[in-house]
């Protein structure tokens, strides 16, 4: 894992690809007091249940749990600091919030472009890669699709190191 100045890290996959885990593998080897990021909003039963094991069985005691759907970027510069490793979970979570609450999409990707040069932490984002099947028959999945591509390049190229995890499998893009 590269050191806090080489800049963040970019972890994608599909759904159960077990990018997450391989993430918060990452944060824990980093040995830095760890920080989670949760842009997932509890909607439904399940849901509920799905966090519950994230926080109980998953990560367990030593994390400290931010729960952020919409101010992602001011929450991380509240708490960037050079001691801590900072893992976001995840980015499209992020657009899917956003969108909801049409927030200005470009003002909050620059908003984030703006933040990952200075970020101090050890900063480590997950995200859905969305943009591999046929496009989607509704305007609005496509316009989900297209938000979550362009800012996955922004991100990755403002990484230092980018994976792509596919069967658990973590396959190191750059860096
Ligand atoms: N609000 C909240 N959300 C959480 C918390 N822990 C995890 N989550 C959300 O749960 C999501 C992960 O859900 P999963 O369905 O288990 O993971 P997945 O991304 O489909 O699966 P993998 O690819 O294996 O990681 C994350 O994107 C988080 O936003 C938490 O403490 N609070």
């Amino acid at each position: 894992m590269s050191n806090s100045s080489a800049g963040p890290i970019l972890v994608l996959g599909g759904a159960r690809s077990g990018k997450s885990s391989f993430a918060e593998k990452l944060v824990e080897a980093s040995g830095l007091p760890m920080h989670y990021v949760a842009t997932g909003r509890a909607w439904d039963d399940e849901m509920r249940d799905r966090i519950r094991h994230h926080q109980d069985t998953r990560r367990g005691k030593g994390w400290i749990t931010h729960e952020e759907p919409l101010d992602l970027v001011a929450l991380l510069r509240r708490i960037d600091d050079p001691a801590r490793a900072i893992l976001v979970d995840c980015l499209t979570l992020w657009v899917t919030n956003l969108m909801m609450e049409e927030r200005d999409m470009a003002a909050e990707f620059a908003a984030l472009a703006a933040f990952l040069p200075e970020a101090r932490a050890r900063l480590i984002f997950v995200s859905n890669e969305v943009g591999l099947g046929i496009v989607p028959e509704n305007r609005m999945a496509r316009d989900f699709r297209d938000h979550a591509g362009r800012l996955h390049q922004m991100v990755a190229e403002k990484s230092a190191e980018v994976y792509f995890v596919a069967a658990g499998l973590p396959l190191k893009m750059k860096g």
